[in-house]
């Protein structure tokens, strides 16, 4: 006779009927108490309203200039050159404009990718960008290369929504970057980037968590955070 799959998770398992299943409880392996995982989960949603609302009220001009002392702080920590990928990304929803330097870079010889959503809940791939590269739209209406030539990454650019003391990042909320991260190899340069108005002390980091190794701010503030 076969085991009964568990109706909630439909992969645990289970010895009979009456077994308990624990494996929707675990998150990339690891047990999470669902209580925590959803007081977490609210709070992360009500912050990331809150911050995408300070985007919201900031001018084209304060955006432009924010993006400009990260670009030029970004020029010093990553030096572009021939045999260096470096995943970045394509602005969305008030993001930071990364695009001037990620042209530069690729000037200066370095490969530039972009992360694309291939299925929902699942690592992204970095697919070749380079300028005047023809774009179409993907998952959620976000512009990725028409071509997808897939790349790994040496460096990845990470725009934050939010980030605390101890650089773990708030994104829009998919646990994309975090699963990517978590599926490579090895670990790649990873660097945050966002506003100057990003910093909060806690995300309340749970395991699925990945914290950035350095972050850069909207006025030019460089982090190291030491892990
Ligand atoms: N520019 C840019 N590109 C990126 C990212 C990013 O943060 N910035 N990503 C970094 O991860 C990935 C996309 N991540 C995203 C995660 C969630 C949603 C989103 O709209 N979520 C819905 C709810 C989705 C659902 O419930 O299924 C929402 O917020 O309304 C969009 C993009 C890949 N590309
Ligand atoms: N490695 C992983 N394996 C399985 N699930 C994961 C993993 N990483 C994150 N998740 C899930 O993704 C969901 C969203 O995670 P989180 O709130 O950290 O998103 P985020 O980092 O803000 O989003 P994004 O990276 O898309 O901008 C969580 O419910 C989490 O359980």
């Amino acid at each position: 006779m076969l085991a009964p799959y568990c109706e909630t998770c439909k992969a645990g398992i289970m010895k009979s009927d009456s077994d308990p299943c624990f494996a929707h409880l675990l998150v990339n392996g690891q047990p999470v108490d669902p209580d925590t995982r959803r007081d977490v989960s609210r709070f992360r949603r009500a912050e990331r309203e809150r911050l995408l609302q300070a985007r919201r009220a900031l001018s084209a001009s304060a955006l432009a200039a924010q993006s400009d002392c990260v670009a030029n702080a970004l020029t010093d920590l990553v030096v572009a050159r021939e045999g260096l990928t470096i995943a970045a990304y394509w602005p969305i929803r008030g993001e930071l404009d990364l695009r001037p330097w990620m042209t530069a870079a690729y000037e200066n010889g370095a490969q530039i990718a972009l992360p694309v959503v291939i299925e929902k809940n699942a690592p992204v791939a970095f697919h070749l960008w380079q300028p005047g590269s023809p774009m179409k739209r993907g998952i959620w209406n976000i512009p990725v290369p028409e071509t997808g030539v897939a790349v790994s990454a040496d460096v990845v650019i990470a725009p934050l929504l939010g980030l605390d003391a101890a650089g773990f990042r708030l994104g829009n909320g998919g646990g994309y970057y975090d699963r990517t991260l978590a599926a490579l190899p090895g670990m790649p340069q990873v660097i945050g980037v966002g506003h100057d108005f990003c910093c909060m002390e806690t995300i309340f980091p749970m395991p699925w968590d990945i914290p950035m190794q350095q972050s850069v701010l909207g006025d030019g503030k460089v982090i190291d955070h030491a892990h």
